[in-house]
């Protein structure tokens, strides 16, 4: 074994199912995006770069209404699909998203104005949120939100003194869902599992403190109980997962019409669909999570002996991550020597850096993330080169690609395409290092459109106040 050993390199020859609806090559082999060549891309609006395809986008975010509104049409229950803006919101990605018939999860006053300024009508925003402030609370009621999310018990005081305030009473309350944790553990990684008891989300189902929190809304005529809300966790490939959540949050409901006589209407079964970000990587089946959730709902409640809830869902990765490319250019290529026990085992790992990293894309380093990678611009050399895709900042862990087969002749000025990066890569960037914030470029039919400038030196120092 090399000194190099290790995690599998990562390589893909031609576009796959990795890359936005298609993604296809030149004549001269460089990568098309929405139609446009990536090297126009990078020529007009620099890198590093998001680049969203708004067909796919606009594809996926049909696929889940037509898969969740037939699935559960058949058993005789309504959908509604929250767009989760967390994963990428913008006010044109807001109005696509509803335009194709989603409407908007929020969780913070930051992402409820963006929804607003796209004109997407209160009643169609939902709003999260672990720690509210009152601030949010009273912005979301004002907006006259569609749901707002109940994180805790101690957020029914707050939210019916802020809906007072707002003089909403019984005739006019304010809609309210409770965030339960099922203790159904599910998801990509650790930090993005959401289900289980020890995390800061949600009220937990065990021990009947979620029961107790729903019958305490009940007591409040200002606030309208709408249902229970789960949401177990992301990147989740396993949809026998969300059926078990389903069933717990039926049971719950259940044991609420029996304790309080309500039969609560809605039940949120949150995000979490996972996505591929490389080839080895299987997506989850939307249509048979549907379907499988669907008959899950349907046999529950009938051995509940309750009628079927309108289901709501909040899909933000699936959607948006395969719509976004990240383009880099590479800068400094050096050739490392990597020390082994003995001769044998010395290897070389070549470092191409590039002009982004951690700061546009933290998941590698804090989920230990991994994506693909190629060559953009050309095709390169037939030999490959085992490479290590690392970013500008001043940290060793800033590495976008760990392992990845590049063409020998990668050279600086070369362009690097990493696909599967629409979902909190932008909306989970910093300004570490004062690097600037990339712009997030949409194309479609060949245009280019800037849906999110790039940050400037002058945006950053008019914080600094001296
Ligand atoms: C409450 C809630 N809804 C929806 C989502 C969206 O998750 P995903 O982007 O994995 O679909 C999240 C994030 O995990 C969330 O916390
Ligand atoms: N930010 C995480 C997912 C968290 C989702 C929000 N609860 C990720 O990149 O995978």
């Amino acid at each position: 074994m090399s000194a190099l050993g290790g995690t599998p390199v990562l390589r893909e020859t031609a576009p796959g199912h990795v890359w936005p609806v298609g993604t296809s090559l030149t004549d001269d082999g460089a990568l098309v995006l929405g139609g446009a060549d990536v090297r126009e891309i990078a020529q007009v609006h620099g890198t590093p770069c998001f680049v969203l395809d708004e067909l796919t986008f606009r594809r996926r975010a049909r696929m889940f209404v037509g898969a969740f509104e037939q699935a559960f049409g058949a058993i005789g229950s309504g959908v509604d699909v929250y767009y989760a803006g967390k994963s990428f919101l913008s006010v044109a990605v807001a109005r696509w998203a509803r335009e194709e018939g989603l409407r908007v999860d929020t969780c913070t006053g930051g992402e409820l104005a963006v929804a607003l300024r796209a004109d997407v009508p209160g009643a169609e925003i939902g709003l999260h949120g672990n720690n509210k402030s009152d601030d949010e609370i009273a912005r979301a009621i004002e907006a006259r939100v569609g749901r707002i999310v109940l994180d805790s018990p101690a957020e029914i005081e707050r939210v019916a003194r802020l809906a007072a305030i707002a003089g909403r009473d019984e005739t006019d309350p304010v809609p309210v869902m409770v965030r339960v944790t099922t203790g159904i553990h599910a998801g990509g990684h650790e930090f993005i599992s959401t289900a289980h008891e020890d995390q800061k989300f949600g009220v937990p189902l065990a021990g009947g403190a979620a029961l107790a929190t729903l019958e305490a809304v009940l007591a409040h005529p200002a606030l309208e109980l709408l249902g229970a809300h789960s949401h177990i966790g992301s990147q989740i490939q396993d949809a026998a997962a969300f059926e078990a959540a389903a069933r717990a949050m039926l049971g719950l409901r259940a044991d609420l019409a029996r304790s309080s006589g309500v039969l609560v209407p809605e039940l949120d079964l949150g995000g979490g669909y996972g996505i591929a970000y490389t080839p080895e990587d299987v997506p989850i089946d939307v249509d048979g999570v549907a379907r499988a959730l669907a008959a899950t709902v349907r046999d529950a409640c009938a051995e509940l002996g309750t009628s079927v809830p309108r289901i709501s869902i909040e899909p933000g990765r699936s959607i948006v991550g395969p719509a976004g490319v990240t383009l880099y250019s590479v800068g400094v290529v050096k050739a490392v020597t990597v020390g082994g026990a003995s001769d044998d085992e010395t290897a070389v790992r070549t470092y191409v850096s590039v002009d982004g990293g951690m700061s546009d894309n933290i998941r590698p380093a804090l989920y230990g993330a991994r994506y693909l990678g190629r060559l953009a611009n050309r095709p390169g050399d037939d030999a490959s080169l085992r490479a290590r895709v690392v970013g500008k900042h001043c940290e060793s862990g800033d590495i976008v690609l760990p392992d990845v087969e590049l063409p020998t002749d990668v050279t600086p000025g070369d362009l690097i395409a990493v696909p599967a990066t629409g979902a909190y890569g932008r909306s989970m960037a910093s300004n570490y290092n004062h690097v600037l914030r990339p712009p997030v470029i949409g194309v479609k039919d060949g245009e280019l459109r800037v849906l999110v400038r790039r940050e400037t030196e002058d945006d950053l120092l008019a914080l600094d106040l001296g």
